[in-house]
């Protein structure tokens, strides 16, 4: 579903750039729910703006659903905007009216002409939400909650293939936050949309597929999630029981270079290493400082 080659993002400010995004590769898989999480200014809202076709790259190659994000013009990025990506945001001034009632707010982005067709999609968007017994409330008079469901039906309208949140919880208490949360997964899994949420909450993450981490708009690595795979991984690292084994996808480009992660590298004596030794076994590669001597045990 989406595919980020390499992509740079600089932004050019009167005296000083900002490379935001350094050369990021990341896959989706179309029907994922997946997270990204990285620390404040790392690049995550840039990858999400580019993402939604708010922003356009500065270099790399950006594909989602097929089209080249690069070769649009801007009359096609604006269709894009509007067709194939929703977006659901922290802050309730992006999504919301709050002086119109919740089916009016969901009726606005809708590309329908009649008028009872609108009012009747809206409604059922609004019901899928769990907001059926609130459609005639204005936004000003539902909670936080559900105002954020409101929004999250505000981005079906199109029924994008894609679902973008920007902390979409990041506004709400713990319980109602699971309970969006919750809405979320339940849409990727009956619509089969594929959504992606940012956010610097690792709670928040663990209740997807998968999460990616973004470091320094440079690189990211994915974590494993999925609780069979990090069991397979540890069945191959021979330490299924050991609390301290730690799983992450790194990015290979085509020519085989690896980016390993700095907390990998600072665990084994090697963080500012020029060299490291890999070793070959069976079927695994091993990475060791670069001073290791075969007597050591592993
Ligand atoms: N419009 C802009 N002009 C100049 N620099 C920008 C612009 N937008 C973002 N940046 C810079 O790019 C870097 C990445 O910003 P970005 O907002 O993507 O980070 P983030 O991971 O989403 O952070 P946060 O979690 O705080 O929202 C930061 O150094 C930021 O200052």
């Amino acid at each position: 579903m989406i595919t980020c080659e390499n992509l740079v993002k600089i932004y050019k400010t009167a005296d000083i750039e900002v490379m935001a995004l350094q050369g990021l590769n990341l896959e989706v898989k179309q029907g994922e729910m997946m997270a990204i999480i990285g620390n404040s200014g790392s690049g995550k809202s840039t990858l999400l703006n580019m993402l939604g076709g708010l922003d356009r790259p500065s270099a790399g190659r950006l594909t989602i659903d097929g089209i080249d994000m690069q070769k649009l013009t801007d009359q096609e990025l604006s269709r894009y905007k509007r067709e194939t990506a929703g977006f659901v945001w922290q802050n309730k001034a992006r999504n919301l009216i709050p002086y119109l009632t919740a089916r009016e707010n969901v009726e606005i982005p809708m590309l329908l002409h009649d008028r009872k067709e609108k009012r009747k999609r809206a409604i059922e968007l609004l019901e899928a939400v769990g907001l059926g017994h609130r459609l005639n409330n204005r936004l000003e008079q539902l909670s936080g909650g559900e105002q954020q469901r409101v929004a999250i039906a505000i981005s079906l309208a199109n029924r994008p293939k894609l679902l973008l949140a920007d902390e979409p919880t990041g506004a709400l208490d713990t319980r109602t936050s699971a309970q969006v949360m919750e809405l979320l997964r339940n849409l990727n899994a009956q619509l089969g949309i594929t959504i992606v949420i940012v956010t610097h909450d690792l709670d928040l993450a663990k209740q997807v597929d998968r999460v990616v981490a973004i470091r320094d708009g440079r690189t990211s690595s994915e974590m494993i999630r999925r609780a069979d795979e990090i069991e397979a991984a540890d069945g191959a690292g021979g330490s299924a029981e050991s609390d301290d084994t730690h799983v992450e996808y790194a990015v290979m480009d085509r020519s085989g270079r690896l980016q390993v992660p700095e907390h990998y590298l600072e665990a084994i004596g090697a963080r500012n290493a020029d060299k490291v030794l890999l070793r070959l076994e069976e079927e695994r590669i091993v990475l060791l400082p670069a001073h290791w001597k075969s007597h050591e045990k592993m």
